[in-house]
Parts: structure tokens; C-alpha cells; sequence
């Protein structure tokens, strides 16, 4: 469970967050809505210790990022797996090595014990044949594939993801997004995604927090957001026509 009590965060003169607290259990996939500009990408930087908020703390299963040691902090960072918005796989390395790469970078693993795990994962997320391929080689929705194994083969404790939908075809988002809602269930992981995909939103918004100019402007299950009167996320919800519609097909129901 993450645990952001009031955080804030400035550049400059300019006060990005403006005290946000919220709660993001385990086991769940949490989202981070809001328009362009609202500090999504901030929130999410200051979640994985990028950035440090000059006020508020946050605390992971007990542990308040801020307190800690050098070594503390360093060992905490291990146990969060990251999916980069455009997958940011390394071009020159193959499936494998790319999914390796943590290992090789953090473990003390034989090569044995590494093989092992990565296949592991490689199979998890459904990659069977395509070990030695290149990025290039792979369609988008591989690609996310690789990038999604080679967050998780640390066994990750926290898994953050920024845009993981972006430059998918619909039904390719919904089975990334299943995927990783799978995986978090599954592993019981704290997951948190940054996202402007409202299918992501219906499909497997758990926990959602709005964002609106650096504060939090709701919170909910994707079940309560068509239910919520509250302004500033129905503008944001029903930007889209299909959505308008989904909203007044409900309204048309409950009376
Ligand atoms: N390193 C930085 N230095 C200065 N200002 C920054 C920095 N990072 C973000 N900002 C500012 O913080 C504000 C919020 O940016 P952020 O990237 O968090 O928005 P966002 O909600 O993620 O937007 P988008 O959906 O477009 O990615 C913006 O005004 C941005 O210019």
C-alpha cells in the first residue's frame, strides 16, 4: 500500500501539487486522471522517488520515503518496476536482454537463475517465440509486452506505468490493460497508472483520482464515475460524444 499524505511539490515559483493525499492499496490498479497540465506526470515522478515533495510524505507499506537512509532509499527503488510511455525498450538488445537487463544491473543471479526467471516472465505476458527478436522486429503490442515483463522480473512490490495505451489500437490497450490488471492482482502488486484512456478508465479503473490544477478533484471506482455529479469530471468524462451518450443511457435508467 502506498500512503500520500499532502504532498507538494514546486518548481521555482510555480506550485505544481498543492497537497494531495490519497491511498493506493495492494492487489489493485490504481488510476491517475486529469486534464493536461494537472501534475499527473509530477504526481507520478514524486510516487517513484524522482522527485522529492518539499511538503507531506509518502509512505510505502510503512516506510516514509523521506526518512530514510541513502541505502534504504536505494533498496525501496528496487522494488518498483516501471512501464515507460513508448515502451523505451533498448534497440540494440534483443527480447531477452532486454528483459535481463534489471537482473544483470541489480542482482548477483547465474546466468541460469536469470534465464529461469526471464522466461518465467516472457511467458507470463505471453511472449513464447519471440526471445531473440528485436524491438524492431515486434508489432506495439509485443513491445509492451517486453516492457511490462521487464517490470515485473524484479517481482516488484509497486508497479508505476505513464500512458502504458499510448499507440496501441483499441483492442490491443484492452489486453495490455487486462494484462497488467492480472499481473497486479495476481502478485498482489500496488500499481499505478497515469492515463488519459477512458476505456482503461471503464476496464479496469479500481481506484481512480482525479487531478485538477495539482489537487485532487475526486476519487473513486470507474462504477462511481458515471455516478458522480461533480463538475470538473463529468467535463473531463464526457469530453466524447460516445460518452455523453453512455452517461444519459444511465441517467435514462435510474429513472
Ligand atoms: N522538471 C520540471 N520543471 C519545471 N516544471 C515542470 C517540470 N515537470 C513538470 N513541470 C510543470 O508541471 C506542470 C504539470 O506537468 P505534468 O507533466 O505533471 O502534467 P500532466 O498532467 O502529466 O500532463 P500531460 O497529461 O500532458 O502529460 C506543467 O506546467 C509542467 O510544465
Amino acid at each position: 500500500m502506498i500512503e500520500v499524505n499532502d504532498i507538494h511539490k514546486s518548481f521555482g515559483e510555480s506550485e505544481i501539487l498543492k497537497g494531495v493525499t490519497t491511498q493506493f492499496e495492494k492487489g489493485k490498479t490504481n488510476l491517475i486522471i486529469g486534464q493536461s497540465g494537472s501534475g499527473k506526470t509530477v504526481f507520478l515522478k514524486c510516487l517513484l522517488g524522482l522527485f522529492e515533495p518539499e511538503e507531506g510524505s509518502i509512505c510505502y507499506d510503512g516506510r516514509t520515503y523521506s526518512s530514510l537512509s541513502g541505502d534504504e532509499k536505494r533498496d525501496l527503488r528496487q522494488e518498483m518496476g516501471m512501464v515507460f510511455q513508448g515502451s523505451a525498450l533498448f534497440d540494440s538488445m534483443t527480447v531477452e536482454g532486454n528483459v535481463t537487463f534489471p537482473l544483470e544491473m541489480f542482482t548477483k543471479q547465474s546466468k541460469s537463475e536469470m534465464q529461469d526467471r526471464v522466461n518465467i516472465v516472457l511467458k507470463r505476458v505471453n511472449l513464447i517465440d519471440a526471445h531473440n527478436k528485436y524491438p524492431s522486429e515486434i508489432s506495439g503490442g509485443m513491445q509492451k509486452r517486453v516492457a511490462i515483463a521487464r517490470a515485473i522480473v524484479m517481482n516488484p512490490k509497486y508497479l508505476f506505468c505513464d500512458e502504458p495505451n499510448s499507440g496501441l489500437d483499441p483492442k490491443t490497450a484492452i489486453l495490455i490493460d487486462n494484462l497488467i490488471q492480472e499481473i497486479t492482482e495476481e502478485y498482489d502488486i500496488t500499481t499505478v497508472i497515469n492515463t488519459h484512456d477512458m476505456n482503461s478508465v471503464m476496464e479496469i479503473g479500481q481506484k481512480i483520482l482525479f487531478l485538477k490544477n495539482g489537487l485532487k478533484e475526486w476519487e473513486g471506482t470507474n462504477k462511481e464515475i458515471f455516478k458522480t455529479d461533480n463538475a470538473a469530471v463529468t467535463d473531463f468524462v464526457y469530453s466524447s460524444e460516445l460518452f455523453k451518450k453512455v452517461r444519459q443511457m444511465y441517467i435514462e435508467e435510474r429513472n
